[in-house]
């Protein structure tokens, strides 16, 4: 098995239904990718030692999503300098608004790259990662390259919306 190249990080294990969808690109473009639950409220100690150990584990998009009061994905970036893509998953009282407003809004010098909220934002921060590979990955490029060409002529190919 290759050595992972992003990890994606959610806050709970109730995330994944939207972070499923980050995976899946990284699987379909052909990027090794790990999967955990690492959460700043609940697992700080987990949070250090995973944000230390990034770098040097050859982690090169750390993509962190998290709901409500989202603070994983900046006290990720705060302790590694491993590109951080946030995901706002979206929360039951606020619409996932807190989630977008608390990985967004970062102090200057602590950047995290926010995405839209949920599954859209998932699946786009999966393909962020895979641009940010692909100039040292020729495959992933390759791969990359082929989805946008068929998303294109999916579109192309049905450009009359009254016809199923
Ligand atoms: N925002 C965070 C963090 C964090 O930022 O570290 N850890 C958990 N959570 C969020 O709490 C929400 C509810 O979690 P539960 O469903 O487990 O109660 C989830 O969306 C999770 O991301």
């Amino acid at each position: 098995m290759d050595k992972p190249k992003v990890g994606v990080v959610m806050g709970s294990r109730s995330d994944w239904e939207t972070m499923r969808h980050a995976a899946e690109k990284l699987e379909q473009l052909g990027i090794p990718h790990e999967v955990a639950v690492v959460s700043a409220h609940r697992t700080p100690d987990l949070l250090f030692e995973y944000a230390d150990q990034a770098a040097g584990r050859g982690l090169r998009a750390i993509i962190a999503g998290a709901g409500g009061a989202a603070h994983l994905p900046g006290m990720l970036a705060a302790k590694t300098a491993v590109p951080v893509l946030g995901v706002p998953v979206q929360s039951a009282a606020l619409n996932g608004l807190d989630s977008l407003l608390s990985i967004v809004q970062m102090p200057t010098g602590v950047p995290v790259a926010t995405f839209a909220i949920g599954k859209a934002g998932a699946a786009n921060a999966g393909l962020f990662a895979a641009a940010l590979l692909a100039p040292e990955m020729p495959a992933v490029a390759a791969a990359l390259a082929r989805f946008r060409r068929e998303q294109t002529d999916t579109v192309l190919a049905h450009p009359d919306p009254r016809q199923p």
